[in-house]
């Protein structure tokens, strides 16, 4: 059955890891014999420049009619200054929005390869393997009033706001992924303070009663920012609101080595969901052939398992990604001193025939088995 994949590269590198995602699922498909059917759509600042907005209709059209969104990022300095209603990064939050991708998932895995990447200790990171939920679609990204006020709008203002069922359905998933996995969830909130944070503990106590295996704990977020780099491994799911999460998943790609080794899933219920890397369009490094591509094509991994349920085809790509690691293959952003450092493009080769290559390899042992 033919599965359709809305194609979103947007700004600065985005379009440059884009490709990697596009190459290593052209391989899976040859390889598993699979029917993808790809439909490039603009978003963000590149949309802003041909259609006047982040999201235009044609974009938004394309990403409804299909099963999966791959995104590569958005923004850029070019965009600093045009109206807030229609920065790039509007058109991120209206397409999450807008298709209600309210659960996003941001697992943090510390491979053994770039360990020595990080500049963290060896034995603080190497058993790490951790999954971020972060709410989505709601909190003050989304709250009303958000403006600028007083007579040189010298006030601004920005809501934080939530009500029960968005952070019933969001606890939901995260004890789901908790049962799932470790039996440990921890719940990150700044209850001290907030009244929004104060509501998210008690729909965590009373979601927790259906889930009695399940060990929860409550963090404040300034504490768990300061626990994640300290102790990460007593960490297994963690769940937070949605810019919590956001600052929380760029620090814990420290423990990866990079920010370019995040992949993420932004899901809702069904299995339509728009993947992504955590990183956003690095205009510091964009266009020079330097930008690591792992994090969009473990996102296309993501893809394959939550949105097609593919993942024999998920390990595909995730241990062709493993098996360049083990070579020494990194891109310039980790700092290993004796790898072999590769640009963008060679990087997507490599994981591309690492592909290509197991595939064969087991072929022939299923003809000899
Ligand atoms: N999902 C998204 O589209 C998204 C996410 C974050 C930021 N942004 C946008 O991106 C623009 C730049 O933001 P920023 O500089 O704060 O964050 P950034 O994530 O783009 O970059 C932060 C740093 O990490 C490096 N980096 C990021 N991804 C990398 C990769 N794949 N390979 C190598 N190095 C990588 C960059 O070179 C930079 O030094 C802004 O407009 C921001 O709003 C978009
Ligand atoms: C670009 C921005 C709107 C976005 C966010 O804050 O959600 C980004 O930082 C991310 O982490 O996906
Ligand atoms: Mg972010």
């Amino acid at each position: 059955m033919v599965k359709r994949i809305a194609v979103l590269p947007g700004d600065g590198i985005g379009r440059e890891v884009m490709d990697g995602a596009v190459r290593v699922l052209k391989a899976v498909s040859d390889c598993f014999g699979h029917d993808f059917k790809y439909t490039e759509g603009l978003i963000g600042g590149a949309a802003i420049d041909a259609a006047g907005t982040p999201l235009p209709k044609a974009t938004l059209d394309v990403c409804k009619e299909s099963d999966a969104i791959l995104l590569g990022a958005v923004g850029g300095p070019k965009w600093a200054d045009v109206s807030p209603n229609i920065r790039p990064e509007k058109g991120l939050l209206a397409i999450r929005k807008a298709l209600g991708l309210f659960a996003n998932l941001r697992p943090v895995t510390a491979y053994s390869q770039l360990i020595n990447a990080s500049p963290l200790k060896k034995e603080i990171i190497e058993n790490v393997d951790l999954l971020i939920v972060r709410e989505l679609t709601g909190g003050i990204y989304f709250g009303e009033p958000s403006e600028r006020r007083g007579k040189n709008k010298e006030i601004a203002v920005d809501t934080l706001l939530y009500d029960k069922e968005e952070v019933h359905r969001i606890v939901e998933k995260a004890f789901q992924f908790a049962q799932a996995r470790s039996k440990k969830l921890t719940s990150v909130d700044k209850a001290n303070v907030l009244e929004s944070s104060r509501m998210w503990r008690e729909v965590v106590d009373a979601v927790s009663a259906g889930y009695p295996d399940v060990k929860v704990e409550h963090m404040l977020v300034d504490s768990a920012a300061m626990k994640l780099i300290q102790s990460p491994e007593d960490f297994d799911v963690i769940v937070t609101e949605n810019m919590f999460g956001d600052i929380l998943s760029d620090e814990a790609s420290i423990i990866a080595g990079s920010l370019g080794m995040l992949p993420s899933a932004s899901l809702r219920s069904d299995n339509v969901g728009l993947y992504e890397p955590v990183h956003g369009s690095a205009p510091d490094i964009a266009g020079e052939n330097k930008a690591n591509p792992l994090a969009m094509m473990l996102s296309a991994a993501m893809m394959l398992r939550h949105s097609f349920q593919m993942e024999k085809e998920a390990l595909a790509v995730e241990n062709a990604v493993s098996a360049v690691l083990n070579e020494g293959c990194h891109t310039a952003d980790l700092n290993i001193p004796s790898g072999h450092c590769v640009g963008t493009d060679e990087m997507i080769q490599k994981v591309v025939e690492h592909i290509n290559e197991n595939h064969a390899i087991s072929g022939i042992l299923a003809a000899y088995a």
